[in-house]
């Protein structure tokens, strides 16, 4: 199965639109910084192409030495230029080429890093409506392909640009003629080569994928034959490899049939027409010297269209990929700024009201989850949450971190609308153990250090310690700095939830999110995790969604949530003697087990 993290999403090819090149045009934003390097690169492209262009007329002397004056002295003396004209050629393209490698590296970095900032502060909006595969491929395969844009694309088109126009011009100067009749066949032969060799590379992708789709049989067939044994399908298998090998090599020789077309394409089209060319060079009286640089001019003329062709398609691809940046670049953020002090009056006591909260995710217009939900939680109050899946928990979860804004109605804080504070100062002073404990790729103190990045090493240890995390820390070789995550050691449920409550003591939030795990821990882990999180919520306000009801029985008030309404709301004793009530019923269900 394809993993939705590292799938590649392809840029779609768009036409080359005045809009389209407008937006790419954006991009010369980040190159500014660097203006002078690229000029200079520029010039030596410029240069070293010009140079480039000599070369045919320079061999053409060195064959036809005569031109020059005394024989050994004209031989000599074409060497020299030839040589002259190839060390300044390969001293410019280098320096050419460092130049734009630099500048482009420079520039991609920025554009990345830029990129990369805008799209972590967008809002959660942004993120129901796109792939992760999709935007992570858009900051990886679409900027590598903006760097093979800007390191060769770019300076092949003007090579090559350069290529066609002075080469026809010498031509032209050299027998107008010959040179129409050179332009009427040779570029033509060249441009529908290119297109027959894409045409057939398609072809070996098609082969390609039959031949693993037929791996795949013989893969899962071995790994499962006891499965294909046991249910007699020997047979059925062997039919099913047939057929796709068959297919592979249906397809195979069809390209084949191309593939030969052409070499033969090649031979008569291409070779053809160079004879022709020679043929009529011949026959218009052409001297050979001449006429050896008339067909070197030619075969690079031919060469740079054919290459412009390509040309096109990747800039094509990377107008597409820019377009696709832009969009993204385009995308209001949310008002995230850094947080360093948090002003007295900004902070906050940790009294929560939802007044008369509506709410559907802007994914899914149709589908209201909340509705007239209104509720009050004192400071340093436990609140809990409680209902069946899908009743709207986690959603009000979201809407008290502003991770959405609610659709009607209000949230306050201290009485005052969210919106008032600023948002990264109002989440800075709430903290979340969520159910799935995400662990970085990283050290245990690393992870743990999230909560606060500052923190001192006493810290992080009295968190750890308070989080009744720091026995199974001590006990690892490294201690804090064992690695954890895909590459490192795998934690527990119950120690990832522990280093998830000593984030939190660190950070030492006012209000505390609390999402239960639904997963059992054993019995001794579970007093652990119960014992960190009793102390973690001691002093400050705690809204906790729970799934088992017996952790809650302490909690100042329960609400009790059903398909996104409150049902019911009070203390564990008041809503456990309400006949038929929803939490009696819940609370029945899981005490009976
Ligand atoms: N990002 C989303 N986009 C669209 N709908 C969503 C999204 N997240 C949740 N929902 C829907 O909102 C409803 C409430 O979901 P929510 O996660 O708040 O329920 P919950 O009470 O926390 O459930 P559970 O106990 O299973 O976690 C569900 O019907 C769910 O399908």
């Amino acid at each position: 199965m394809q993993n939705e993290t590292t799938a590649v999403v392809p840029a779609p090819k768009p036409n080359l639109t005045w809009t389209s090149l407008k937006k790419t045009f954006r991009l010369f934003r980040y190159v500014k910084p660097y203006w002078g390097e690229f000029a200079l690169g520029m010039v030596f492209l410029l240069i070293s192409s010009l140079a480039g262009l000599a070369f045919p007329r320079l061999l053409g002397d060195l064959v036809d030495p005569k031109s020059m004056g005394d024989l050994l002295h004209g031989l000599n003396k074409a060497g020299l230029m030839l040589v002259t004209v190839l060390v300044a050629q390969a001293i410019f393209s280098f320096f050419r080429t460092v130049l734009f490698v630099n500048v482009s590296e420079k520039t991609l970095a920025a554009l990345r890093q830029h990129v990369y900032s805008h799209m972590i502060k967008l809002p959660m909006r942004f993120f129901l409506e796109r792939r992760v595969g999709e935007l992570t491929s858009r900051i990886s395969s679409d900027i590598t392909l903006l760097q093979d844009t800007f390191t060769t694309t770019l300076a092949e088109f003007i090579r090559q640009m350069i290529i066609v126009i002075g080469g026809v011009v010498i031509l032209l100067i050299t027998s107008w003629q010959l040179t129409a009749f050179m332009l009427a066949i040779l570029p033509i032969m060249m441009v529908a080569a290119v297109f027959f060799g894409k045409f057939i590379r398609r072809f070996s992708k098609q082969v390609q994928t039959q031949v693993a789709a037929a791996n795949t049989v013989v893969e899962e067939t071995l790994q499962g034959i006891i499965n294909v044994k046991a249910f007699a399908n020997e047979q059925f298998e062997i039919a099913r490899y047939r057929q796709r090998t068959n297919e592979a090599a249906r397809i195979g020789m069809k390209s084949g049939k191309f593939r030969g077309a052409f070499s033969s394409f090649i031979i008569l089209g291409i070779f053809g027409a160079l004879v022709s060319v020679i043929w009529r060079g011949v026959s218009m009286g052409i001297g050979t010297p001449q006429l050896l640089s008339f067909i070197l001019y030619s075969v690079f003329i031919g060469g740079s269209i054919a290459g412009l062709a390509e040309i096109y398609t990747s800039l094509q691809k990377s107008i597409g990929a820019t377009e696709n940046l832009m969009e993204i670049l385009d995308e209001p953020e949310e008002a995230i700024t850094p947080v360093t002090h948090i002003a007295p009056a900004d902070q906050l006591d940790g009294q929560i009201s939802f007044r008369n909260i509506s709410f559907h995710y802007p994914s899914r217009p149709d589908l209201t989850i909340l509705k007239d939900v209104s509720f009050d939680v004192d400071e340093d109050q436990k609140v809990a949450l409680v209902g069946p899946s899908g009743a709207g928990k986690s959603t009000i979860v979201s809407l008290l971190l502003r991770l959405y804004d609610p659709i009607d109605g209000r949230v306050l804080y201290d009485g005052k609308p969210g919106t008032s504070i600023q948002l990264s100062v109002l989440r800075s002073q709430m903290a979340v153990v969520p159910q799935d404990v995400f662990l970085f790729g990283g050290t245990i103190r690393e992870n743990i250090a999230y909560g606060k990045p500052d923190a001192t090493e006493d810290e992080i240890e009295a968190a750890a310690r308070k989080a009744n995390a720091w026995e199974f820390i001590r006990n690892f070789p490294l201690g804090l700095e064992t690695i954890v995550g895909e590459r490192g050691i795998q934690l527990s449920g119950g120690q990832r939830q522990r280093i998830a409550i000593a984030r939190a003591v660190l950070k030492n939030p006012r209000i505390l999110i609390l999402d239960e795990a639904t997963s059992a821990l054993d019995s001794e882990s579970e007093r652990l995790v119960q014992d960190a999180l009793d102390k973690l919520m001691e002093g400050r306000t705690s809204i906790v969604i729970a799934h088992r009801l017996s952790t809650i029985r302490q909690a100042d008030k329960i609400i009790v949530l059903d398909k996104g309404q409150i049902v019911e709301q009070g203390t564990h004793t008041e809503l456990i003697g309400v006949d038929g009530g929803l939490y009696r019923m819940l609370s029945e269900m899981q005490f009976s087990h």
